[in-house]
């Protein structure tokens, strides 16, 4: 299909962490594509100045915050979300104003991590799961045909986090027996499966989750893993799972909740513990073509040039 004939895509937070490898995706599978992004101002970074100037050389079109949201979605066919958590229920504006537009084909809010439907976490975490089950269900009662994705551990982020290539460190913290398994996705996958997927009549009105079988490690397979590539070997510090839950109860925020999102994915292994539905898609199943960065072919990556660290806002 020739771009004219491609859906036009409009993604919110299109310039934050997952959000610029989403615009990527857009623009190399031949959507033209529309990025709702603040305003430059005097304060911008030069990261931020950088990226604008290099979504507009690739043809992207950045819509100034300010501008009038209905008229920007009369102009698109899709709409994807990858707003962070602090603007969680500030998407409700977004189903609002999809709704008076009423020509959006497929909307996506801004999901990607845990399936928040089926699983509960320690307070501080499942405390911002109801943020999202709250859009889930607005988008649901608004008629709006959607898609919720859930792509389980965003890979470069854990691997960064749990295996810290940026330090020089003796040793790493494995979070209660290092033996539960979670699945990971690094970041290009999860926004080459998101297009496709928001492109897709099999996945209107469903939930896709990205949960591939050669990427579900246990802390310690990745440990060994990591260990072998670099010849590196850890002294293994363990958090048990007393002290841990403690630490959901003592941390200020946001540590207690990344220390529940931690209990969750990797001391109770949560993200494997139960089974896909007959209505629920898995990515690598609706496009087995696709060739997904396995997590020893990431840590290969990691070894030359390891992705930024970065930590999530909550
Ligand atoms: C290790 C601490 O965890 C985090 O920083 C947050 C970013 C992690 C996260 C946040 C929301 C999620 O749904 C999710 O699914 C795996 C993961």
């Amino acid at each position: 299909m020739d771009r004219e004939a491609k859906n036009k895509i409009l993604i919110f937070g299109g310039t934050g962490n997952l959000g610029t490898y989403m615009v990527k995706a857009s623009i190399k599978l031949g959507h033209p594509t529309f990025v709702f992004a603040r305003p430059l101002t005097p304060q911008s970074t030069i990261n931020k100045i950088n990226l604008h100037k290099e979504f507009q050389s690739s043809g992207v079109t950045i819509i100034q915050e300010h501008e009038k949201i209905v008229a920007i979605l009369r102009q698109v066919d899709i709409v994807i979300s990858v707003l962070p958590f602090p603007q969680v229920p500030d998407q409700i504006h977004i189903i609002e104003a999809i709704k008076v537009a009423s020509n959006i084909k497929r909307f996506l809010p801004s999901e990607f991590g845990v399936e928040e439907d089926r699983l509960s976490f320690l307070p501080p975490f499942e405390a911002c799961l109801v943020k999202k089950r709250k859009i889930r269900r607005a988008v649901e009662a608004s008629g709006i045909p959607y898609t919720y994705v859930s792509a389980n551990c965003f890979g470069a982020y854990f691997l960064n986090y749990l295996l810290r290539p940026h330090e020089q460190h003796e040793d790493v913290t494995i979070y209660g027996s290092g033996e539960a398994k979670a699945p990971f996705t690094y970041e290009e996958d999860i926004a080459n499966y998101t297009i496709r997927v928001a492109n897709d009549p099999r996945t209107c009105n469903k939930i896709v989750i990205y949960k591939m079988q050669k990427n579900i490690l246990s802390q310690i397979e990745l440990i060994s893993l990591w260990e072998k590539k670099t010849g590196k070997y850890f002294k293994k510090v363990h958090v048990p799972e007393e002290e841990l839950v403690k630490l959901t109860e003592t941390l200020p925020f946001p540590d207690n909740v990344r220390a529940s999102v931690l209990h969750g994915l990797f001391v109770k292994g949560d993200l494997v513990k139960y089974e896909l539905g007959e209505n629920d898609l898995e990515a690598s199943s609706l496009y087995p073509d696709y060739k997904y960065t396995t997590v020893d072919q990431l840590l290969d990556v990691f070894l030359v040039d390891p992705p930024k660290p970065a930590l999530a806002t909550f």
